[in-house]
């Protein structure tokens, strides 16, 4: 038995940070899609647990019990075996969630191919507080540290282009540069009639992230001149902690000609076009 798993790249629309916990963790309000872009899973009954990783951003990746992946499969506890193939084309450490989306992907697949059930809500997210958010892949509010999930309004076809200018991002040096962690919350959300609609709405509200991520990388000011200036762009921000950063484009026709002609000026930066992904 062989079972695919895909683990579509997380964009945060919107990152407000509202608080800090005792522990040091972060409150949120963030507007979460997912992109057709992604890693790839695929996994198959075997004696052990094992992992292979490759793939055009396997680089850097660990293949060990590091790897988001194994730590996934941990949490089921001892069991059969499975062989993993982890192929990897998000990069890492870029504000999409890659390490949980897999983490995410690798729960389900293992879920269905040894019909067990899910690991509770605390153990998933033990994995990351981005972890529950990529179990269901699909539009939602986030709140809490990542683990508070609330339906979103049906969002409007768009397009979307990711680009990443090859430079990481660690998240607790984002989180550690916030001047303020008391921001205001997203307003309650409205039925967006278009992409437009959509682009107007987002451009009041806010990644808090950014500012202390621009001051770690100040290229990620450079990604988002580039995307703002791409045709048919609606509107440009950053996801997560950065450094990648997305555009808003009417549809994903629109995105992809974007892509091309960035590509061509921006050789060196991962650039890839898409549609909002719904499992
Ligand atoms: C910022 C976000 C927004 O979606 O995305 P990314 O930039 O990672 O994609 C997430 O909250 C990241 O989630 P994830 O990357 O899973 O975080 P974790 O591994 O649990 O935590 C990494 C570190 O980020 C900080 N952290 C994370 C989440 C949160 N709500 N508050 C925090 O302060 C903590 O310093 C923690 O040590
Ligand atoms: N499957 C995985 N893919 C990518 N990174 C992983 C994975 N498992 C563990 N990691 C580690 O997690 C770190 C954060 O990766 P990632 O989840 O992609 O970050 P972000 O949430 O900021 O996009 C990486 O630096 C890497 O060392």
């Amino acid at each position: 038995m062989t079972v695919e798993a895909f683990a579509p790249a997380k964009i945060n629309l919107t990152l407000h940070v509202t608080g800090q916990r005792a522990d040091g963790y972060h409150l949120l309000d963030s507007l979460v899609v997912f992109a057709d872009i992604g890693d790839r899973l695929t996994l198959e009954r075997a004696e052990d647990l094992s992992l292979s990783v490759s793939g055009p951003r396997a680089g850097g990746v660990p293949v060990d019990g590091r790897n988001l992946v194994l730590k996934a499969a941990a949490l089921f506890g001892p069991g059969p075996g499975a062989a993993i193939r982890l192929d990897k084309r998000l990069p890492a450490a870029a504000g999409i969630g890659g390490g949980s989306s897999d983490a995410a992907a690798a729960l389900r697949g293992l879920a269905a191919l040894w019909g067990r059930d899910l690991p509770g809500p605390e153990a998933v997210l033990s994995l990351g507080a981005d972890v529950p958010v990529c179990l269901a892949p699909g539009p939602v509010r986030m709140r809490g540290v990542g683990e508070e999930i609330l339906p979103a309004p049906a969002l409007p076809d768009f397009g979307l282009m990711l680009v990443n200018p090859g430079v990481e991002v660690p998240t607790p040096a984002v989180f550690k540069g916030l001047v303020r962690k008391d921001n205001a919350p997203m307003p309650d959300l409205p039925n967006w009639t278009s992409a437009a609609v959509l682009a107007e709405w987002l451009a009041g509200q806010r990644n808090d992230l950014e500012p202390p991520a621009r001051a770690e990388a100040p290229v990620i000011g450079e990604v988002l001149a580039a995307i703002a200036a791409s045709p048919g762009c609606l509107l440009a921000r950053m996801s997560g902690s950065g450094a990648t950063c997305f555009g808003i484009y009417p549809g994903r026709a629109a995105a992809e000609h974007a892509a091309i002609l960035l590509r061509e000026s921006r050789p060196g930066w991962w650039v890839e076009a898409g549609a909002p992904y719904t499992l």
